[in-house]
């Protein structure tokens, strides 16, 4: 593990590589790739600001495409919830609604690729990283990515989602209260996203991200704008974006998105041999 640590902390101060686990930098990028549904070829990264829906979809796509949904956000709530030395100093900064130091979720991420390099995982969805320019650079530096969808909804919709996101203490789900029903205006498309509740048997046990207040979101989203929004012109120019908007919530988004990737035979077809 001290070896990966070192060889993405490396990479980040412009040294070189040869491979990282899961990271392959073989394969130069293909507009057609996003047609190609052998998973070792998918290596897809999640744009988007926070509760736009990034951990919904790409768990969804990991399932239907067998490749590990790897979420930086996670990974720091994992950190925070162990007793650990660092759960504190992280605690304090992610209640803010402020961006991790590169180095600690470097730390992180390399600790979670070693564990999916030990089973034996491949390709990678990943979601909440790159945040910034600087951690853009350093992936460019040790692998290859195919596709980033960049998700989109309005900001307005993206508080109430936020405000309204639960999850359950025991089983890790994640529900939402919130019920959009935003009518158009001016000739304008309206918006509806019917609340995602819980079993019964998760209801009481249902709690709040710490960091999901208004004041906190509303930081985690300017700070987003300021530093995470330049990361789309940093694959926009590389040709690799691809804007997605949300046009509801899930039952009218996922088929359009599976449609939007090439993907909507793949999933008839998985539902049909289930
Ligand atoms: N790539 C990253 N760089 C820096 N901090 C991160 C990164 N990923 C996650 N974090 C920290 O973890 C918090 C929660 O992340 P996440 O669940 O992805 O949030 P969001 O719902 O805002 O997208 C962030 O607000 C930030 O403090």
């Amino acid at each position: 593990m001290a070896a990966l640590t070192n060889r993405l902390l490396r990479a980040k101060n412009g040294l070189t590589f040869s491979s990282l686990p899961i990271f392959k930098i073989t394969r130069s990028f293909s507009s057609s790739i996003i047609h190609n549904k052998d998973k070792n070829n998918v290596q897809w990264v999640f744009l988007g600001c926070p509760g736009v829906g990034k951990g919904t979809y790409a768990g969804r796509l990991s399932s239907l495409l067998g490749v590990p949904h790897i979420s930086t956000g996670d990974l720091v709530r994992h950190e925070l919830s162990s007793s650990g030395p660092l759960s504190q100093e992280l605690a304090q900064i992610v209640n803010q609604g402020k961006l991790l130091s590169d180095e600690i979720i470097f730390r992180l991420l390399s600790k979670r690729l070693k564990a999916g390099e030990a089973n034996g995982e491949s390709g990678f969805i990943l979601d909440g990283f790159p945040r910034t320019i600087k951690q853009a650079e350093t992936l460019e530096k040790v692998t290859h990515v195919d596709l980033v969808i960049n998700l989109k909804l309005r900001e307005d919709v993206i508080i109430e989602k936020c405000l309204g996101r639960r999850i359950c203490s025991q089983c890790g789900g994640n529900f939402n209260v919130a019920s959009i029903d935003i009518k158009g205006e001016n000739g304008g498309r309206g918006m509806v996203m019917a609340p995602l509740l819980p079993p019964p048997n998760c209801e009481s046990k249902l709690i709040t991200r710490s960091d999901d207040t208004e004041d906190v979101v509303k930081e985690r989203l300017r700070i987003y704008n300021e530093m995470s929004q330049p990361v789309e012109e940093f694959y926009r120019r590389r040709g690799k974006l691809l804007e997605f908007d949300l046009p509801g919530g899930i039952p009218e988004s996922w088929p359009k998105l599976l449609q939007a990737l090439g993907l909507d035979d793949h999933d008839k077809k998985q539902s049909a041999t289930a």
